[in-house]
C-alpha cells in the first residue's frame, strides 16, 4: 500500500482521491484551495497561545466539550490504559474561544467545511450505486448547518523524559466523524496502518491536506469506506525538543441524521465518547 499525493487540480483528482479513501482510508492533496498562510498563522497563534497559563481560563466545558483538554485529561485511546501526549482546544463556533484567536480560527472553520462539503459530493459521486443507495441524505447535506463539527487545535508538547511508559502522542485509534481535514502538521509522526498491518509514514508535506475516513462514513457505507487506524509517534533525537501542532476538523453530522438502521449520529457518538472516557 502507498499513499500518492493527488492534485487538486487535476481533472482525475476526485476519482482518484475515493479510490485512495477506498483502498487506504487517507487521501492526499495538493494545490487545494485552503490558504496556507492561514494554517501557519494559527499554528504560530495557538503554539503562543499553549505555552502560556492563559489556556487554564478555558478549561473545556463536560456538557458540551468545548474549551481546554489539559494533557492531564487527555484522551486514552480505546483499549489502552496510558493517556496521550498531548493537549487540545476544541472549537465550535458557539463555543469557547480566546478572543484574540477568533478571527483566523473561525474563518479557517468556515473555509475548511466548505472544501469538505466538496470533498464530501467527491465521495458520493464516486460511491458504486448500491454503497449509495444506503446513504439517507446526500452526504454533504448531513453536515451542512451542523453545530456538531470539531475544530481540534492539538499540541503535542516536547519530549521531556518523564512521560508514562508505552505513552506516545496519540496512540493508535480511529476518528468517530465521517471525514476528518487535516492539514499537514508542522512536524511529521502521523501514521497509517496498511491493510497488511505495517505503519506507514503519511505524507506531511507542508501546504498539503490529509482526509481520512471515520467510523461514522464506514458506517454510512456499509463498511465500503475503511476508517483506517492511525496514530502520532514520539519524535527522537533533537527533534525530541519540539512541539507539534495539528489542526483536524472532525466533520460531524447533524445529531438527527440517521447514518444506518442501528445507529444514529447522536447514538454513535454518545457510545464512542463513553468508551473514550471524556463523557
Ligand atoms: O495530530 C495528528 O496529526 C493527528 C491527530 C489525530 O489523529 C486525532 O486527533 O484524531
Ligand atoms: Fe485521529
Amino acid at each position: 500500500m502507498k499513499l500518492e499525493t493527488i492534485d487538486f487540480r487535476a481533472a482525475d483528482a476526485p476519482q482518484r482521491f475515493v479510490e485512495s479513501l477506498r483502498h487506504t482510508g487517507f487521501g492526499v492533496l495538493s494545490h487545494h484551495p485552503i490558504p496556507q498562510q492561514l494554517v501557519q498563522q494559527i499554528y504560530q497563534q495557538w503554539q503562543s497561545f499553549f505555552i502560556t497559563d492563559a489556556k487554564e481560563q478555558y478549561l473545556f466545558n463536560p456538557a458540551t466539550q468545548d474549551g481546554f483538554f489539559p494533557s492531564r485529561v487527555s484522551e486514552t485511546a480505546k483499549g489502552y490504559s496510558v493517556k496521550d501526549i498531548k493537549e487540545y482546544f476544541h472549537v465550535y463556533p458557539w463555543g469557547q474561544i480566546p478572543p484574540q484567536l477568533k478571527t483566523d480560527i473561525l474563518d479557517y472553520y468556515q473555509q475548511a467545511n466548505s472544501f469538505a462539503a466538496e470533498l464530501l459530493d467527491w465521495v458520493e459521486r464516486y460511491s458504486p450505486a448500491e454503497v449509495a443507495a444506503n446513504y439517507r441524505e446526500p452526504l454533504s447535506q448531513m453536515i451542512k448547518d451542523s453545530q456538531k463539527t470539531l475544530l481540534r487545535i492539538l499540541h503535542y508538547p516536547p519530549m521531556t523524559g518523564h512521560e508514562a511508559p508505552g505513552a506516545i502522542r496519540a496512540a493508535a485509534h480511529e476518528d468517530i466523524n465521517l471525514l476528518t481535514v487535516l492539514p499537514a502538521a508542522n512536524e511529521p509522526g502521523l501514521q497509517v496502518k496498511s491493510r497488511e498491518g505495517e505503519w506507514l509514514d503519511v505524507p506531511s508535506d507542508f501546504g498539503s491536506i490529509i482526509i481520512n475516513i471515520g467510523d461514522m462514513l464506514q458506517e454510512a457505507s456499509a463498511g465500503y469506506f475503511p476508517s483506517t487506524t492511525h496514530r502520532v509517534v514520539n519524535p527522537e533525537g533533537a527533534d525530541m525538543a519540539k512541539s507539534r501542532i495539528s489542526l483536524p476538523l472532525f466533520l460531524h453530522p447533524r445529531p438527527d441524521v440517521v447514518l444506518s438502521d442501528r445507529y444514529t449520529a447522536d447514538s454513535y457518538l454518545m457510545e464512542r465518547l463513553r468508551e473514550l472516557g471524556v463523557i
